[in-house]
């Protein structure tokens, strides 16, 4: 394991500014007056957030809030019907899908996404490849300039695998490893794009209490060390609470509150809307009085 999995996971506490609006240069995203209609169906609904630079930031809310929906957005998978997303000052609802990547935005799926008959380096390999920039012919002839660049891949992905503790599967076939260590090679696959922005869907989804933990110290890593912004989309509200900074409740498409968690998590908005998911309720009621 990583050392950092051997230090204490302290719940996050309330920042004197989590709650000041930061000057536009900390601003990393702004999304604003997003609304997406779906036929009948309002999923989006007026919904505005900045995310810092350097903060997690998490979507939190009942199933068919909203959430999905706006993570769609930001990867552009989605036009909203109207609002704007500037992303560090560019506006990103003017930008193709493909082009997110190479501009520092790498996600996570709720449902692995990998090339599950590739080895684990593979995979990562394949993530770093957004970074390549020779061309068809130096390819061809394996020029100096490849070289370098497949020396440098091998070397941000070697960083990765140590991160994120991968050695020991480094050369296993994806399909063979557990489902828990797979959703750490995804996160290393995103990793590898070196992104500024990193989404993340659902990263405790399929996972036990134990594994769980681990995604958290390493997303505390990915924030601490590799100083990447997280955004994040979560149920498990242990998670939230140890990971965020920050945290927007949504329900029905709309904003319900934002705050630190302990502050959104107290919300009584917040708990009317967790009503019916009782475990849910007990959880935010438990983490809220920490
Ligand atoms: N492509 C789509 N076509 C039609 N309706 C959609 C589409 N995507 C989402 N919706 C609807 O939009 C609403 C918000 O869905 P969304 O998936 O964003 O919620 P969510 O908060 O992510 O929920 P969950 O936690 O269950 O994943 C829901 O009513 C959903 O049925």
């Amino acid at each position: 394991m990583n050392d950092a999995v051997t230090r204490p996971l302290e719940a996050k506490r309330a920042s004197p500014s989590a709650a000041a609006a930061p000057p536009q240069e900390d601003v990393l995203l702004s999304a604003k007056n997003l609304s997406v209609r779906f036929g009948g169906v309002l999923a989006v609904n007026n919904v505005s957030f900045d995310v810092r630079r350097g903060e997690v930031f998490t979507l939190i809310g009942p199933n068919g809030a909203g959430k999905t929906t706006v993570f769609n957005l930001i990867s552009r998978i989605y036009n909203p019907t109207s609002g704007s997303i500037d992303y560090e000052g560019v506006p990103l609802t003017r930008q193709p899908p493909h082009r997110i990547a190479g501009l520092g935005i790498a996600r996570t799926f709720q449902n692995i996404e990998l090339f599950e008959h590739a080895t684990v380096l593979h995979n990562l390999l394949i993530g770093r490849h957004t970074h390549r920039r020779t061309q068809f012919w130096s390819d061809i002839f394996f020029t100096r300039g490849v070289r370098a660049a497949e020396i440098e891949a091998r070397e941000k992905v070697e960083r990765v695998i140590d991160l994120l503790d991968l050695q020991h599967y480094r050369d296993t076939t994806v399909a063979g490893l557990p489902y828990g260590v797979r959703k750490v090679v995804e996160l290393g696959r995103a990793l590898c794009t070196e992104p500024r922005l990193l989404l993340l869907d659902e990263p405790s989804s399929g996972l036990n209490v134990e594994e769980t933990e681990d995604m958290a110290f390493w997303i505390q890593d990915i924030q601490q060390e590799l100083g990447v912004t997280v955004l994040m989309v979560e149920h498990d509200m242990t998670l939230v609470s140890k990971v965020s900074d920050r945290v927007l409740a949504m329900n029905q498409g709309e904003v319900l509150a934002m705050g630190t968690p302990q502050q959104v998590q107290a919300h009584p908005g917040v708990i009317e809307a967790y009503l019916g998911a009782a475990e849910d309720v007990a959880t935010l009621r438990r983490e809220a009085a920490r």
